[in-house]
């Protein structure tokens, strides 16, 4: 049992405000009492740690030096926020994180008011900082807006599409850069490295602080002599850095661990009459925790842990994850095919690319978080012969939908989309949950659209993508294991747009999509006992539909119940557009969607999850029973012939 820690300075702050009233020689031990209790929290939760341990002294020392809630705080992803939570008046509800009913694991505007913004998906906090500052430079009110945002998340494209767009803000906007030289991977690409440079060139800083004293001290008119000196120190230590050239003053870099550091020149930021101003810290992901410290992943996401030894809560032996048999399915295609190559946005481990990244590591790409550059990469490896398989999140995958549908599918190019967490994902809540892929996918013409119903089904799905070369195709299956179905020796190629009857029934059909067949066939027992026999159908293709199967089950049984893990406007829509078009619901049949609620998912347990959305198998059950009760004007319920 992990034992809260003793904390007298924390104890007295429940605000920033309670903060702000401690001396500066007191906010050292502040961070180290925020840190213990940081570890202990998160030990009984889970969640993310390493990031929030590598921002205690940073966000300690923003809400010393910014007047939050009224300067905006905006931080970037959100996974590092347990601090900022503790801070701002939630400590009390810490232990709840992740959990139904609990704290968010991420900003959230609903939760608190020194949370402006939420977030989840990286590389908003610029633009959404951008908007505060200028709607306050709008209406005349003071209040800067001030992103944080780290170094992996500065690899995504929108992030540099603010910052080109931040000289409205002038010094109403700071942009705080937390380099620790971490994705949830080690970081990639070019600016990885330029980071790398600007903090190894550390007489930078010495020359620009230099000059950056001589300004402060010259009268205004000689003050732009001295603007001079310091570009020049610039220009001649690093040629200029990429941020100034987008406008910004840039400040760094410096110890994002070193309050003595932090505290002087955040307030000097608060203060400049110029701006934007980014400032550059470096910072050590995990840092204060020797078990993440130690760790490759710096302890990104964690389960609940013993806090003395690290050691995190095993999931109990069970069948492979869908994303290992993804993984192991994509190296076999790759043995025999040499055109076969995949692509992730930062997510290597999170998509199982590590795994095929070891065996083929000139044909893996991780490009950063980076989703849309990845989508037209992969196409731009398609269009010259390529076998290309896009591995990202269904969530994810929404960034780069304009990609999808203009690079990818209008040019009809086989692009291969491995969609993993697709459908609900537990703790990570609304911002995570993989529910709209299957209805932004399948109303693309052209696209084939999949859903693994178990892990041998994903084996010959991705066999299925990779021999697949007519246009784009999507395989999705969910976060987590798979039933424990025996995989294929061989995988199949599987016939587009056919599905397959599980069980034959005369009286009830369930059409299934992906892995709801498992309550499915849970549900049909339950209506065989009942006296209903019914038929469970896995149709395998959101698109195109096996109109050949649904058309002779729903002229052949009294009741229909499609069921799928997906919002709406996905398989239920398009069986119920395919029915009416084609006449199928004039006489009577009893046809009904299970699908996801139009709602949000929030954050829970998975199982809970499932209840509270109505897929399960109890929810079947009653969806049939209760279309049998229902007497449609007139028409007989008499079974149908
Ligand atoms: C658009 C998007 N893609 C992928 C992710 C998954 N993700 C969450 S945190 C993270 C790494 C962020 O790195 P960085 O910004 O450096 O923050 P750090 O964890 O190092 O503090 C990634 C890739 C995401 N949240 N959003
Ligand atoms: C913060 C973030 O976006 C990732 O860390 C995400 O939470 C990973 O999700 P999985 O745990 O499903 O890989
Ligand atoms: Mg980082």
């Amino acid at each position: 049992m992990n034992d809260r820690p003793s904390t007298p300075l924390l104890d007295q702050v429940v605000w920033p405000a309670d903060l702000r009233k401690l001396q500066p020689d007191q906010l050292r031990q502040l961070a180290d009492e925020l840190r213990q209790e940081v570890i202990s929290a998160v030990g009984v939760t889970g969640g993310h740690l390493g990031s929030g341990l590598g921002v205690v002294e940073l966000t300690t020392a923003i809400h010393y030096v910014f007047d939050t809630p009224n300067d905006k705080l905006v931080w970037d992803v959100g996974h590092q926020c347990y601090p900022h939570k503790i801070l701002t008046g939630r400590r009390d509800r810490i232990r709840t994180l992740r959990q139904g009913g609990g704290l968010s694991g991420f900003t959230k505007r609903a939760e608190s008011e020194f949370d402006p913004f939420g977030a989840a998906h990286s590389s908003t906090s610029i633009s959404a900082a951008l908007g505060f500052a200028v709607a306050n430079k709008m209406q005349g009110r003071p209040g800067k807006g001030i992103a944080v945002i780290g170094d992996g998340s500065m690899s995504a494209g929108m992030a540099y599409e603010a910052m080109n767009n931040a000289r409205e803000a002038g010094n109403r906007l700071i942009v705080i850069l937390n380099d620790n030289d971490m994705s949830i991977a080690p970081p990639v690409g070019g600016l990885s490295a330029y980071l790398a440079r600007l903090v190894s060139s550390r007489e930078f800083l010495g020359l620009r602080d230099l000059a950056k004293r001589l300004a402060r001290r010259l009268p205004r008119p000689l003050h732009n002599a001295a603007r001079k000196t310091d570009e020049f120190a610039r220009g001649m230590a690093m040629g200029g850095t990429l941020f100034e050239e987008l406008g910004f003053y840039y400040v760094g870099p410096i110890d994002g661990h070193n309050l003595d550091q932090l505290i002087p020149v955040l307030e000097n930021v608060r203060d400049a009459a110029e701006g934007p101003c980014l400032v550059h810290v470096v910072t050590q992901k995990g840092k204060g925790y020797a078990p993440a410290e130690a760790a490759a992943d710096k302890y990104h996401g964690v389960q609940k842990f013993d806090v003395i030894t690290g050691t995190q809560d095993k999931a109990p032996p069970g069948p492979p994850s869908y994303t290992g048999v993804f993984a192991k399915a994509l190296i076999a295609e790759a043995e025999r095919d040499p055109a076969v190559c995949a692509i992730t946005a930062a997510m290597p481990s999170g998509t199982g690319l590590d795994k095929f990244g070891a065996a083929f590591p000139d044909r893996t790409f991780d490009v950063g978080i980076a989703e849309q550059h990845a989508v037209t990469f992969a196409a731009g490896l398609a269009a010259q012969g390529m076998r290309p398989f896009c591995a990202i999140y269904s969530t994810f995958l929404q960034r780069a939908y304009d990609q999808v549908v203009h690079d990818v599918a209008i040019q009809n190019l086989p692009v291969r989309f491995a969609i993993d967490r697709a459908g609900l994902v537990g703790a990570d809540g609304s911002t995570h949950a993989g529910s709209f892929d299957v209805t932004y996918l399948s109303s693309l013409p052209n696209f084939v659209v999949m859903a693994a119903a178990d892990e041998a089904e994903l084996v010959h799905m991705v066999h299925t993508c990779a021999v697949h070369d007519d246009g784009p195709i999507a395989v999705r299956y969910p976060r987590g294991n798979g039933v424990g179905i025996a995989l294929p020796e061989t995988p199949e190629r599987l016939e587009i747009g056919k599905g397959r009857i599980v069980r034959e029934g005369r009286q009830v059909a369930i059409l299934s999509l992906g892995t709801r067949l498992e309550e499915a066939l849970k549900a049909a027992e339950v209506l065989e006992a009942k006296g209903l026999s019914t038929t469970v159908a896995d149709l395998r293709f959101a698109k195109p539909l096996d109109e050949a199967m649904i058309r002779r089950l729903l002229t052949t049984h009294e009741v229909a119940v499609t069921i799928e893990e997906g919002s709406i406007g996905g398989l239920g829509a398009h069986v119920l557009t395919m029915a009416s078009d084609q006449g199928l619901i004039d006489n009577g049949l009893k046809l009904r969607t299970m699908r996801l609620p139009d709602i949000f998912q929030d954050q829970d347990k998975p199982e809970k999850q499932y209840a509270d959305a109505r897929l399960d198998a109890e929810a079947i059950v009653d969806t049939v029973l209760t279309a049998l009760r229902h007497n449609s004007a007139g028409i007989g319920t008499e079974a149908r012939a």
